[in-house]
């Protein structure tokens, strides 16, 4: 379907000149599939980073001190990453729109005409790919192209029925999107000696197919693990890729539910290159490991606590709480609370971050769709949510250690999830790891696109360092 022969033309001269590289991208809101509407917007990247390669190859970017390299390479530029990028203060954008830009212009479910009133994490993915707004025509099309490629191979349906049900459900995440390399294009096309002009084409393919596919990866791991769901996962072609999810999740008749995952979905797909489960996929895609492979490296990283496995210990942290000091707690409680759980020499899950300096957006987007829906506003544990987030940034804050006493996304999210009676935790940060792939997959074609070499930073030894310096 996707054979390059079907690729605009103008996509695969990477030197035409730079009024026609405008005009291609004019004419991506004409594209009728997202692969044609990337063809169109790649050589106008390649065009422009040629020319930055051309004017600043030595321009510095700033310097290298010893606190970057011991202090998890924080604020170091290193990285090429076109889909989002993150201010600390105002927080992510993506292409430059704002998660309220995003939920103003992207084409959502009631412009699809689908029950529901969220962004469509479609429109997300193809914003992320091509800095586009795409029509609703084009998000329907993408849809219907995800539904038809959305089934499992059955060895992979077997791999996924094998593993043990105390497995945890990110580890059966991992392992069953690794095994779905097995029909790789990129690997098979690159078996074949494909030039690497044209790798990103077989890429898209698979990132497209792995989209595709992880929804029904992870409803069937829920199936197996904690019984929801007709363990089928059916695909109805007329409905959206989280229309789908929520079908065969078993939580199909719910449209608040349904509604919530595609915006939970859309908000969490992309979070600029440095975290680790975008710079995991983005590290390992740069020895040409196929998607599959890469984006599986990506969701071990995000099983990590103090990455995506976040939104799983916000629960256990609630409940401990709640089990401690009640359900109805008071400010005083819950502030002696976040005390003690400082005190022990843990961390608050859910509060600080990496980059951000204020509240995270995702948490006030998320924040806003509880208040704005009747049956979710009064659930003991969204109140609880909320509750915290007005204490905790205080106790963090008197901290001298602590950068960033604000919420971060994953204090809010398990809360939506829960109310709607997903309450199994464990299965959270797989709700995340459907999501992270909407950024990172777009990324490795991107990456693939423009040539980038395999990442290789120079490391120091404590006695190279002690030399180094002195
Ligand atoms: C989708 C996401 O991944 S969002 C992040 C999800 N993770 C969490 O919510 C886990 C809780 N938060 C944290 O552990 C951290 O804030 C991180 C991992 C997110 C960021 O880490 P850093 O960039 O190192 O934060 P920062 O520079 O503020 O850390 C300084 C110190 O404060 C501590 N600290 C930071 N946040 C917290 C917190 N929420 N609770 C307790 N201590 C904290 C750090 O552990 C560190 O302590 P140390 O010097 O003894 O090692
Ligand atoms: O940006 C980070 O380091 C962590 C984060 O919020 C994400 O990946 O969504």
């Amino acid at each position: 379907m996707f054979a390059l022969t079907s690729v605009p033309r103008v996509a695969l001269r990477a030197s035409a000149p730079a009024k026609q590289w405008a005009a291609a991208s004019q004419s991506i809101r004409h594209a009728s599939t997202l692969k044609e509407a990337v063809a169109e917007a790649i050589p106008k990247k390649q065009e422009r980073l040629k020319a930055l390669k051309a004017k600043h190859s030595n321009t510095s970017l700033g310097d290298i001190k010893l606190d970057n390299l011991l202090g998890g390479m924080r604020g170091l530029k290193v990285m090429l990453w076109e889909g989002s990028v993150l201010d600390a203060e105002r927080g992510i954008a993506f292409h430059g729109k704002s998660i309220p830009d995003c939920e103003k212009e992207l084409p959502s479910a009631k412009d699809l005409g689908l029950k529901g009133k969220e962004m469509l994490p479609e429109s997300m993915l193809w914003l992320l790919l091509t800095g586009e707004v795409p029509t609703a025509d084009q998000v329907r099309g993408l849809s219907a192209e995800l539904a038809s490629k959305g089934k499992l191979p059955s060895y992979v349906e077997k791999i996924i029925d094998s593993f043990p049900k105390t497995l945890h459900p990110m580890t059966q995440f991992a392992a069953a999107t690794a095994a779905l390399n097995h029909d790789s294009a990129f690997s098979a096309a690159y078996t074949k000696g494909i030039k690497k002009a044209e790798y990103w084409s077989p890429t898209f393919d698979d990132s497209i197919d792995l989209i595709a596919k992880l929804p029904a990866v992870a409803a069937r791991i829920y199936y197996n693990v904690h019984g929801k769901g007709d363990g089928k996962q059916a695909i109805d072609p007329n409905l959206d890729l989280i229309g789908n999810f929520s079908n065969m999740l078993g939580y199909g008749d719910s449209v608040g539910m349904t509604d919530f995952l595609r915006l939970y979905i859309a908000i969490h797909g992309d979070h600029e290159g440095g975290n680790v489960s975008a710079h995991t996929s983005h590290l390992v895609g740069s020895a040409l490991s196929d998607p599959f492979l890469s984006y599986s490296a990506a969701l071990l990283g995000l099983a990590g606590p103090l990455h995506g496995l976040a939104n799983q210990e916000v629960l256990v942290w609630f409940k401990g709480m709640q089990e401690s000091i009640g359900q109805e707690a008071s400010d005083q409680q819950i502030e002696k609370y976040l005390e003690d759980t400082l005190a022990s020499g843990r961390v608050v899950p859910g509060y600080g971050h990496a980059v951000l300096r204020q509240p995270d957006p995702r948490f006030s987007a998320l924040s806003r769709f509880y208040e704005q829906t009747p049956e979710l506003r009064d659930q003991p544990l969204v109140k609880m949510v909320q509750q915290v987030s007005k204490i905790a940034p205080v106790v963090l804050g008197r901290s001298n250690k602590i950068k960033n006493p604000f919420p971060n996304v994953d204090a809010a999210s398990g809360a939506g999830l829960t109310a709607y009676g997903m309450t199994e935790m464990n299965f959270y940060t797989v709700v995340f790891g459907v999501s992270r792939a909407l950024g990172a997959l777009p990324n490795l074609v991107m990456a693939r696109a423009l040539g980038l070499p395999i990442e290789r930073p120079k490391s120091m030894s404590i006695e190279a360092l002690e030399k180094s310096l002195k």
